[in-house]
């Protein structure tokens, strides 16, 4: 039901029962804040806080309606990618742990839609250290009725983990965008040349967005470039970022003499070739998620240092790397963790493909800021 303060309204907890995860039945909440009150209110006055505690925490476990936030809100929760950045390099450390690392991920299952091709992705993940438990379901499309309706639609669902009971529906769409620039920027502070003055896009998207806004909010890049096959695009991004943007041409022109390279487009052969890049750069390999598809040439993929997010994704998903045949080195969390060196100074390839405790991570920081009432 649509809530007139923006959010939507449901049978649900108060205010002060949400900051302490708990819930009451009978009572109505906005997405944002909102409504405090009702038989919880009074039972409070009449029995006290650890009586509430105990009788919500009871009805929590069992039947409290999830809440849902809609992107705006995400969007409000989560104004900025790098406030993810601690948290995710966390779940990137643990996920390169193996078991001891507390993160359960099983690879994403993805259900081909052939007549209208298009994907649906599971990503369920469990990380121990937040004690979080979440799915993403996300679907992603190459053909699109309507152009200008999006490639990809995320929704991330969160449950309860002491008991399995669904706590929130939460718009994935930006989440995913912020947590996979997020991503691409640890990987970045780890692998790009120690004077990185010129950044290169190659996309113009949701994801091309994303990226923009971290890496210019983390480095000082003195130069940003920006190719797309639809120039018109490319144009519409860079009048709209509010920062100096040099849209060329062709990719090779964006390309040559670029200290960092990000990879956002729905290509599925190569766009991105060895010969045109300079020896040291780093290349963030963001799109060409699926195993015949492909955003680098194999001159790149064989002659460059290779960080992966997760081995067992790279080599079941990335047409990249399989079809390439390229010698992964590393994933991410081992850089990060200091088993694997970070070879700043070689030409390195960061091939990702998005992990389900990306989201997790994500989600939970939305959920919590939710929760605080903020
Ligand atoms: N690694 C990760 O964690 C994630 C990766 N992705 C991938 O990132 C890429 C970009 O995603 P979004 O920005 O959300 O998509 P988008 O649809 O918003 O943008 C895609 C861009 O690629 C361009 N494009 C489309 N077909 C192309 C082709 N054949 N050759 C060259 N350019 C082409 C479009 O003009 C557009 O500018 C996709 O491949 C997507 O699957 C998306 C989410 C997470
Ligand atoms: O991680 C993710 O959400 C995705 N990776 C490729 C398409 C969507």
């Amino acid at each position: 039901m649509a809530d007139p303060r923006g959010g939507l309204r449901l049978p649900g907890v108060p205010r002060a029962a949400r900051r302490s995860s708990t819930a009451a039945p009978g009572l109505y909440y906005s997405g944002k804040g909102g409504a405090v009150g009702g038989a919880a209110g009074r039972y409070l006055l009449r029995d006290g806080r650890t009586a509430l505690r105990a009788e919500l925490g009871r009805f929590a476990m069992s039947s409290a309606p999830p809440v849902f936030i809609g992107s705006a809100e995400v969007e409000r929760l989560l104004p900025r990618a790098s406030l993810l950045l601690p948290g995710l390099e966390a779940a990137l450390r643990n996920f390169s742990a193996g078991a001891a690392g507390g993160v359960e991920q099983p690879l994403r299952a993805v259900v081909p839609v052939r007549p209208h091709g298009g994907f649906l992705g599971v990503m369920p993940a469990y990380s121990a250290a937040d004690d979080a438990l979440t799915t993403k379901l996300v679907t992603f499309y190459e053909r699109r009725g309507d152009s200008a309706a999006p490639s990809h639609r995320a929704t991330v669902l969160l449950f309860d983990p002491r008991c399995g009971s669904l706590r929130a529906v939460l718009d994935g769409s930006v989440i995913t965008a912020k947590r996979t620039a997020a991503v691409s920027a640890i990987a970045t502070k780890l692998l790009m040349p120690r004077s990185a003055e010129v950044l290169c896009i190659l996309g113009a998207g949701v994801q091309a967005r994303s990226h923009y806004e971290i890496f210019t909010e983390l480095f000082p890049f003195t130069e940003v470039r920006l190719w797309n096959r639809s120039e018109q695009r490319a144009v519409r991004l860079a009048s709209s970022v509010g920062g100096a943007v040099r849209v060329c041409g062709t990719a090779r022109e964006a390309v040559l003499g670029a200290d960092v390279i990000v990879t956002v487009t729905m290509a599925t052969t190569p766009i991105l070739f060895g010969d045109w890049v300079k020896p040291g750069a780093h290349i963030n390999a963001v799109g060409a998620s699926r195993p015949d598809w492909r955003e680098l040439d194999d001159a790149l993929m064989k002659s460059s240092v290779l960080v992966v997010d997760s081995r067992e994704a790279a080599l079941t998903e990335s047409g990249d790397v399989i079809l390439s045949g390229a010698e992964i080195f590393a994933e991410l969390g081992e850089v990060l963790k200091g088993t694997k060196p970070a070879l700043p100074e070689k030409t390195t390839v960061f091939k990702s493909l998005g992990m389900a405790v990306e989201d997790t991570v994500a989600a939970k920081f939305v959920y919590d800021a939710w929760s605080a009432g903020k």
